[in-house]
């Protein structure tokens, strides 16, 4: 199903709006859900789809990145593969590394440009966009299938949203038979609430041609604001895939407390089974719904617990302190809760530091 299908994922964030939970580290490897990096869940459903390797998408080809993915995802059967850089990770991260040269990229438009010869290979007939900083679990395999079968240039993943966060995102708008009929990126004013999800299935000939057409024409070098429209239009057969389940863009510190909320307000929406366990693998981690000094708490079997947790996500290697109360709050992995603390909503970093939740939440409108 998924042979001739080359992946490639978006992964160039540098995490300005995440607050301190950024600092020091790239976006696609923040960690997430007591489990894993934002990074690990497109990765992981490409696997789980059957796909064989994904083309890592990383405007400096950050080393920090290409160091942790070759550890965490070269397995038999699957890896991450760095393009220029592939050939010099071969025997694991290589002591020295060639720098990135070359004018910067302009948008993600310019990041499918700058690998294309990893892209367009010959045996490859489709290529699907992926992000690194979305939460979900999905399988690729039946929309590929599904934009085969229907003849389509472009599979773009939708999702109804509330309408007061559609600003954030490409509006997108469809007739009774799924087909796009209308794209607009960032709108000022919503007037529906279906909002691209950002992966999306190319026919690699059509996307190709696209890329060369746009070229030198004043375009803003990005998928979303020049590709598409430009395939709409020109009348290119572009089709809708609902994605079902739950999907979040994780944008800002706001937005990752929301998505960690909803492990322990709404576990079905996103089981923590459904992680992929790339953070300390053989340590297990389960939803507590009630214990002497816990509840409704995502918890990992090492936890040192002698305060209250209510509403949390703990990553393992976390210890609470005699008499601290920590509610509705992320604890990263190692993080220490000093005795008798309150924390609130918030972030307790790996070193201890605290990012509070409520001081960025106004990027999500500023954006
Ligand atoms: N040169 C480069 N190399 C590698 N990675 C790069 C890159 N430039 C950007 N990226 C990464 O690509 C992703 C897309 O980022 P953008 O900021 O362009 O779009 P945004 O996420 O706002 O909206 C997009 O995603 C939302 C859904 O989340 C859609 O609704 C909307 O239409 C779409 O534009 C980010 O993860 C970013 O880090």
């Amino acid at each position: 199903m998924t042979a001739g299908v080359r992946a490639a994922l978006l992964a160039g964030g540098e995490g300005r709006r995440m607050g301190r939970l950024g600092t020091g580290r790239l976006k696609p490897l923040v960690p997430f859900g007591g489990a894993c990096r934002l990074i690990d869940f497109s990765l992981a459903n490409a696997r789980a789809s059957g796909l064989d390797r994904v083309l890592l998408l990383s405007q400096y080809a950050e080393r920090q990145l290409m160091d942790d993915l070759r550890r965490t995802w070269w397995r038999p059967g699957f890896r991450v593969h760095f393009g220029p850089y592939d050939e010099a990770y071969r025997d694991g991260p290589p002591a020295e590394l060639e720098p990135f040269s070359g004018p910067p990229e302009r948008g993600t438009a310019d990041a499918l440009i700058r690998k294309a010869p990893y892209l367009f290979e010959a045996d490859v007939t489709e290529v699907l966009v992926q992000h690194a900083d979305h939460v979900y679990r999905f399988d690729y395999g039946p929309m590929i299938a599904a934009h085969r079968a229907g003849g389509a240039a472009l599979t773009v993943s939708y999702q109804r949203i509330e309408r007061r966060y559609v600003h954030l995102f490409g509006m997108v708008g469809f007739d009774a038979d799924d087909r796009l009929v209308s794209f607009v990126e960032k709108p000022a004013e919503p007037t529906s609430d279906l909002v691209f999800a950002a992966f999306c299935v190319f026919d690699a000939k059509v996307l190709h041609r696209y890329l060369e057409l746009l070229d030198g024409t004043g375009w803003q070098h990005d998928i979303s604001r020049d590709v598409i429209p430009a395939m709409l239009a020109a009348g290119e057969e572009i089709r809708g895939h609902e994605v079902p389940g739950y999907w979040a863009d994780i944008g800002t510190v706001e937005r990752y407390h929301r998505a960690h909320l909803a492990l322990v307000d709404d576990p079905p929406s996103m089981p923590v089974d459904a992680m992929p366990r790339v953070v300390a693998p053989t340590v297990g981690r389960r939803l507590v719904p009630a214990a002497p000094g816990i509840s409704r708490s995502v918890v990992p079997d090492d936890l040192v617990n002698d305060g209250e947790l209510d509403g949390c996500v703990v990553f393992p290697g976390a210890r609470v302190s005699a008499g601290a109360v920590v509610r509705r709050s992320i604890l990263l992995p190692g993080a220490v809760v000093p005795p008798g603390a309150r924390v609130d909503s918030a972030i307790v970093l790996e070193d201890g530091t605290v990012q509070p939740v409520d001081t960025l939440s106004t990027q999500d409108v500023v954006r």
